[in-house]
């Protein structure tokens, strides 16, 4: 593996992402019903990168990475929007190519770290099979020099090579998950989703895993698209976080930034609620449930339970204001008079 100067992130976007829409319609018995999971988020991820996306359960996160990972399936439906990889320049996004380009460009480009490494993991085959059937025609040479490649690169995150011959049952869930890991930096690819890759281990496994993630992106210069709810692994993993909230991007900064000087109320709330070693003061809890997508309330989705909230908050949707430098926010009581 060649290194790349990995100093700070460059600023040139690898991913653009620019007001996607991807709601869940579903037409049952005459009743149609429109769950606005993703509902007007824009960001962008930069060449070499680890960008995080946060926010508590339903808030989106999944539905727009499996969109931008071009994983769409009924009742998902990309309704507005585009999604533009540098690697891709001619698509609105990869649900927007045909077969051929996508073939051509998963694992040699793109490739993905999922929760439950089984999804990618045939049980019936052994694991040098799985390499074989993703990562061979990308690479080409030999099938010897190939195989000797995987288990160079299986060594890197420190898997014994006579993993290569086992079936994925016969390897423990780290195990398993360092595989994935190998599977999908193999080729080298610019890009790297990871949803939620480390939920299902223990914690010193995880923090093995997260190192690993974070190695071989430096090493190879990729940009990794992070999703986790868990504000801790952000903490220690990404570079840029952006934090959603009932569909919509409600604040991003670098990762430092959001925990050192949290703009949005529901930031506050989520960086709050995080145990302090020696800090026994109860946690504050937020008042209400994450809104309904299916009716969600009208301006800002969050006034039903912000402390802040005021009355434009309920008629107006918050527009997206750099407030600081490299730190958006969409909050009327941050940014009075920016929806005007
Ligand atoms: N197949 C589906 N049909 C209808 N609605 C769905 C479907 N899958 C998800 N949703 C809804 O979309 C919204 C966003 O869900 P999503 O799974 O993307 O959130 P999330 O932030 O990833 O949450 P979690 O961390 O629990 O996975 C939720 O309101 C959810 O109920």
């Amino acid at each position: 593996m060649t290194p790349v100067a990995s100093a700070a992130a460059s600023t040139e976007p690898v991913l653009q992402v620019r007001d996607v829409q991807a709601h869940f319609r579903t037409h049952h018995f005459g009743v149609s019903r429109d769950v606005r999971a993703v509902d007007g988020v824009t960001f962008d991820v930069r060449r070499n990168e680890i960008y995080g996306l946060a926010g508590e359960s339903s808030s989106g996160k999944t539905t727009l990475i499996k969109t931008i990972a071009g994983a769409i399936k009924p009742p998902l439906e990309v309704v507005g929007g585009s999604i533009r990889f540098s690697f891709l320049p001619d698509y609105p996004g990869l649900h927007a190519a045909p077969p051929e380009v996508l073939e051509r460009v998963r694992w040699r480009h793109l490739s993905y770290v999922m929760q439950g490494s089984m999804n990618v993991l045939n049980p019936m085959r052994r694991v040098i099979d799985t390499f074989r059937d993703f990562a061979w025609r990308h690479i080409g040479g030999s099938r010897r020099a190939f195989e000797e490649r995987v288990a160079d690169h299986v060594s890197r995150v420190r898997l014994d090579p006579a993993v290569l011959r086992a079936y994925p049952h016969e390897l423990s869930g780290g195990m398993r998950q360092r595989v994935t890991i190998a599977l999908a930096t193999i080729c080298k690819p610019e890009f790297i989703i990871a949803d939620e890759p480390t939920t299902a281990l223990d914690v010193i496994v995880q923090k093995d895993v997260l190192g690993m993630i974070r190695g071989i992106q430096r090493e190879m210069g990729s940009s990794v698209l992070f999703v986790t709810h868990d504000m801790g692994v952000h903490a220690h993993l990404t570079d840029r976080l952006g934090i959603m909230y009932g569909g919509r991007l409600v604040e991003e900064a670098p990762t430092p930034e959001v925990f050192a000087r949290p703009l949005h109320p529901y930031t506050t709330y989520l960086i709050g609620s995080l145990p302090r070693i020696g800090d026994d003061t109860p946690r504050k809890s937020l008042e209400g449930s994450p809104p309904n997508l299916a009716d969600p309330p009208p301006g800002c989705r969050f006034h039903p339970r912000c402390p802040l909230a005021m009355d434009i908050c309920s008629r107006q949707v918050p527009p997206m204001v750099e407030t600081l430098p490299g730190h958006r926010v969409a909050c009327h009581a941050v940014n009075p008079g920016a929806a005007a």
